[in-house]
């Protein structure tokens, strides 16, 4: 037998920090969760037990901790090329750094109208997150990714005209909640070194990805998860030329009629349904990439 493949090091290093504006007294706060994972010539620790060639995952997280306060962490993109050059460009037997930076919300709060200086809410289990992989003289590759924000709208979605058979007994509707939880992703062009990714403006194109997710989500007289999903990648794609693709993983989460006929003829179906019994499992789950011709 062969060591086919490794990579390895610190997982759920958990990082804070605070820009703190000494003229207006704001405060500025970001909490991320990060994890590096280095490629090189480490073969000998996996099948000689040679721990000669081990940067230790701790010397990664104390690594994180001290390029976490010497550089910026926002935008996240950046936090992780310049992780991933750093590893790279420190160690010649290391030649790959996977990097997965999740940024966690902390919103700040408004205060009898007034955004506070320094107080923050967690709005939601929404996460921004980044995976990137810097390749010794091959660049950066960076995908940028929305997760768990779920949404949900209690009309303007239908589904008919699929496919039937003799397996098939879901009715069609013309108008139906649906619901979902979001996971976006769109992968950036290669970037050749971490001072190209300087220049982007990772923020930006987080809001508009987010903005328009939302947007088609709530004004698309949607035919389907697949077809509503597609044009959500479209836009993107044509709002942010630096992005070369676009992927959506869409559970889909049911909402299901409760017939109450058998209480007294009680109305609770079709176009008189209220009341509905939303489903923990099982869901739909439908994949989208959306690439440019
Ligand atoms: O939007 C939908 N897409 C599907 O493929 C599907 N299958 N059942 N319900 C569905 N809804």
């Amino acid at each position: 037998s062969q060591l086919s493949y490794a990579k390895y090091g610190k997982d759920n290093v958990r990082l804070y920090k605070v820009d703190k504006n000494e003229k207006t007294g704001v405060h500025t706060v970001i909490e991320q969760t990060v994890c590096t994972l280095l490629e090189g010539e480490i073969e000998t620790a996996y099948t000689k037990a040679d721990n000669g060639p081990v940067v230790a995952t701790d010397t990664q997280k104390q690594t994180i901790y001290v390029l976490a306060k010497q550089h910026a962490i926002d935008p996240p993109e950046q936090f992780a090329a310049t992780l991933g050059d750093h590893f790279v460009k420190t160690y010649p037997h290391i030649h790959a750094a996977h990097v997965k930076i999740v940024q966690h919300r902390w919103t700040r709060m408004t205060i009898d109208g007034k955004p506070h200086p320094h107080s923050f809410f967690r709005d939601g289990e929404e996460i921004r997150v980044v995976e990137s992989v810097t390749r010794e003289n091959q660049g950066v590759e960076i995908k940028s990714k929305i997760e768990k924000l779920l949404v949900l709208k209690s009309t303007g979605s239908a589904f008919y005209g699929f496919h039937r058979d003799e397996f098939t007994r879901l009715p069609e509707t013309w108008d139906r909640i649906l619901s979902t939880e979001i996971e976006a992703g769109w992968k950036w062009k290669t970037f050749q070194n971490v001072n190209e990714v300087k220049d982007v403006d990772f923020n930006g194109a987080w809001q508009r990805a987010r903005d328009i997710t939302l947007k088609i989500f709530a004004e698309d007289d949607s035919a389907s998860v697949q077809a509503t999903m597609y044009k959500m990648g479209e836009q993107i794609l044509a709002d942010v030329p630096l992005v070369e693709e676009v992927d959506y993983v869409l559970p889909n989460k049911h909402y299901f009629e409760i017939d109450l006929s058998w209480y007294k003829g009680l109305k609770n179906t079709g176009k008189d349904a209220t009341v509905f019994a939303p489903q923990s499992d099982p869901n739909g789950l439908i994949f989208c990439t959306v690439a440019r011709k």
